[in-house]
């Protein structure tokens, strides 16, 4: 199983697709030893419980914490929403394609585009 030591520990964003490894490769280990085992044998209800739970946690951070909160608050948020995707069987790439397929269209377009 691959772990987080036993990688080099990548930089910037290339660390979600590494993340999303470790994360997948937690299906099945022992919750005693992993966090991730632990949420993915308590089943998809907790993931997105726990989802939810650190989307708020960043909307709080956001209005009465600071930046420093923001960063931390963000970094639990994106940890489990890979644990979701992980969990849903989605891949980071099949979500990258989806904002590149976007990228350079106005979201006010694209809205206007929906209603026609
Ligand atoms: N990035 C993370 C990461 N971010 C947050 N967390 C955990 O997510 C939890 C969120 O905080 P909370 O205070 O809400 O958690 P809690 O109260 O313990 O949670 P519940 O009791 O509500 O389930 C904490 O236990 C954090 O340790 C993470 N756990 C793991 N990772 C990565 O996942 C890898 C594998 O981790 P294990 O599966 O634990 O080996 C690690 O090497 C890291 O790279």
């Amino acid at each position: 199983m691959l772990t987080g030591a036993a990688m080099t520990s990548p930089t910037g964003p290339a660390i979600l697709a590494d993340l999303y490894t470790v994360i997948a490769g937690r299906k099945g280990a022992d919750p005693d030893t992993s966090y991730t085992a632990r949420l993915f044998a308590k089943g998809r209800g907790k993931i997105v419980n726990k989802m939810g739970e650190e989307a708020f946690e960043v909307a709080v951070a956001a209005l009465s914490e600071g930046p420093d909160r923001v960063v931390s608050e963000s970094a639990d948020l994106l940890y489990h929403l890979t644990v979701l995707w992980a969990d849903t069987g989605v891949t980071p790439d099949q979500v990258w394609a989806e904002l590149a397929q976007r990228f350079g269209t106005s979201g006010i377009d694209e809205k206007a585009a929906r209603k026609g």
